[in-house]
């Protein structure tokens, strides 16, 4: 819960406002019971009316000073409560921003999503209830107890002795509901991870007709959900009858003993009346007590949760501190890897064994090799998506690990083996990497992606609005659209990871003709022999060992595996000819 102390300490103001108006409230209706008793006593019982006239006008008027007072404390709190997860939702995304690229294997897209919009709306609805109502609960039935006592002790003591019951019996369900409520959370999780890869693969789904069984699953998900709900409502809602039994058997006391105390002369009727209605306020903030319990036990599973996000490890943070080499030079982009091996964090398997290569700039990289043999993996760790556990890789003759992250990767295109468009026109999706690129540089990058035609085409050309992840454009023209993303920033080094596989020869003989005029380093991950033939360079992959570098040339002279490649391409193609013909 610490994370909510620190940031409300911003809106202290606010909240201390709000706690006070909220005791000014609670002050005066405290005193009612007694002016109360005061109008029977003294007013009504001694026939005087001015008596009765005197306190029931004051009573109106501390009536009206409650009401200013609660809408004062509630409009403090609001203020207060809004503005702490205003910045609380912003930090933590700015936090995960700054996640290491690893860290997400940690926290599932939907689990964060629940945190950063479910958990943080939590500890906001937390903050008001506990600056409105929470700390009035034990406000109200402490102060009521003492107004008791202060009205008749003997009756305020059957009030006051059924307190310590209360609070034991309090503390324990607390404790229970708070695991079970982390509990519900993550079901949460698992609900909001299923919505979400369901929308994203609806096409998938409708293809396949996996409709019933994705509406089974989600029900399933769904039931869990309500189950864990279900049984940690059930636990504080139980405890709400059980407090009302034991506040009840205490105003069963205060009549029994008032009677008695009444016909003895030592209580008069106005102090019973009192006491009964101080009783009767305890009552009505215990009865809210199991509803603030649940909200207190899901802010603090909420929190914990919200901790984990915020002390996860942030590499780009760290690395943008110690340890860099702050150069201002352009990067020409010569990349060598020397010796360099890898495993992914939190598994025992090497992804890549001892790769060593050097690639001058401006030269291309075709890197081929079988799924899963490492391609993605090598590549990713060029930009540092990944840190190597082994070796150096070498940008411009200055180690990657040294550089600045900015300088690195503002030096570097990379386009992911997953399209991945924005919401927004074509213009804004090109200017994602480079804000201030102009129109010219803009329709050069497109041209050379081989989109530009496409685009003009659009209703309205670069102003075109693409849907969700660029629906209204074809698998291959959203291809050509990542790659002109790219290509504005104008990278000294380019990262092509399969991105070309939805592209014919032609078009992608004219991309690549394009990437060489660049002149920037280009990586290009492929299992075309079409694309590797002109490269400067092919690495071939084999279970994370390089097993071949070198030209199309030497390759079809050294590597068996390569011939092999290159026969079963040509004999595809032989066969894809034949069917035409
Ligand atoms: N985030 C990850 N955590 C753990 N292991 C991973 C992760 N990503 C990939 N791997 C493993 O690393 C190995 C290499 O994966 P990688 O994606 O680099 O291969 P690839 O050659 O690019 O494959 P493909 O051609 O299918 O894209 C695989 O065995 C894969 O299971």
């Amino acid at each position: 819960m610490n994370i909510i102390f620190s940031y409300l300490n911003k809106y202290r103001v606010a909240a201390i406002a709000a706690l006070v108006m909220m005791v000014i409230e609670l002050a005066v209706e405290l005193s009612q019971p007694l002016l109360i008793s005061k109008i029977i006593d003294d007013g009504i019982r001694e026939q005087d009316n001015r008596v009765v006239w005197l306190w029931g006008g004051v009573l109106v008027v501390s009536a009206v000073l409650a009401f200013i007072a609660g809408v004062l404390s509630s409009f403090f709190a609001s203020h207060a409560s809004q503005g702490f997860a205003f910045d609380l939702r912003d930090k933590l995304y700015e936090k995960v921003q700054s996640f290491a690229y690893a860290v997400f294997s940690r926290f599932p897209t939907s689990s964060l999503i629940t945190r950063l919009t479910a958990d943080v709306s939590q500890l906001q609805d937390t903050i008001f209830m506990g600056l409105r109502f929470m700390t009035r609960v034990p406000l109200v039935v402490v102060g009521s107890v003492v107004m008791a006592l202060v009205v008749h002790v003997k009756l305020g003591l059957l009030l006051a002795v059924t307190l310590p019951v209360l609070i034991v019996f309090l503390v324990w369900v607390m404790r229970k509901a708070s695991v079970l409520f982390r509990s519900v959370q993550s079901r949460l999780d698992g609900v909001n991870s299923v919505i979400q890869e369901n929308l994203t693969g609806i096409r998938l789904i409708r293809v396949f007709v996996r409709m019933s069984h994705e509406t089974y699953r989600f029900a399933s998900f769904s039931r869990e959900l309500m189950t864990s709900t279900v049984a940690a409502l059930r636990l504080t809602e139980t405890s709400a009858p059980l407090i009302m039994l034991i506040v009840n058997a205490g105003i069963m006391l205060v009549l029994w003993f008032g009677r008695i105390e009444i016909s003895a002369g030592d209580a008069t009727l106005g102090q019973t009346v009192a006491v009964i209605n101080y009783s009767l306020r305890t009552i009505g903030a215990l009865s809210a007590l199991s509803w603030i319990m649940a909200t207190f036990s899901r802010a603090k599973a909420s929190s914990q949760r919200i901790q984990e996000v915020m002390s996860a490890d942030h590499l780009e943070a760290k690395n943008e501190v110690a340890g860099t080499i702050r150069k201002t030079a352009p990067i020409q982009g010569e990349v060598e890897f020397q010796h360099v091996s890898f495993r992914y964090p939190e598994s025992d398997i090497a992804v890549l064994e001892d790769i060593s290569f050097t690639v001058q700039p401006g030269k291309r990289v075709a890197i081929m090799g079988a799924t899963g043999s490492g391609k993605s993996s090598l590549v990713g760790l060029i930009p540092r998506l990944y840190e190597q556990n082994s070796g150096v890789i070498r940008i411009d003759g200055t180690a990657s690990s040294e550089m600045e992250m900015s300088r690195l990767r503002g030096a570097i295109g990379y386009v992911p083996q997953e399209v991945l468009l924005f919401t927004g026109s074509v213009r804004e999706n090109m200017v994602w990497g480079k804000p201030d690129a102009t129109q010219e540089e803009i329709e050069r990058a497109a041209a050379a992606a081989q989109i530009h035609d496409t685009v003009k085409e659009l209703p309205h050309g670069y102003d075109t609005m693409l849907g969700q992840r660029g629906v209204n454009l074809s698998g291959g023209q959203k291809q050509r659209l990542t790659i002109a993303r790219a290509l504005v920033r104008k990278p000294a080094v380019l990262i092509l990871d399969d991105s070309t596989s939805a592209l014919d020869a032609v078009t992608e003989g004219r991309l690549l003709a394009e990437l060489k005029n660049m002149s920037c380093t280009t990586f290009l991950i492929t299992q075309k022999i079409s694309s590797t033939v002109s490269a400067d360079l092919i690495l071939l992959l084999d279970e994370g060992r390089l097993i071949a570098k070198g030209t199309h040339d030497e390759l079809m002279k050294d590597s068996e595996l390569y011939r092999k490649i290159n026969e079963s391409q040509d004999r595809e193609v032989a066969q894809h000819v034949q069917s035409f013909t």
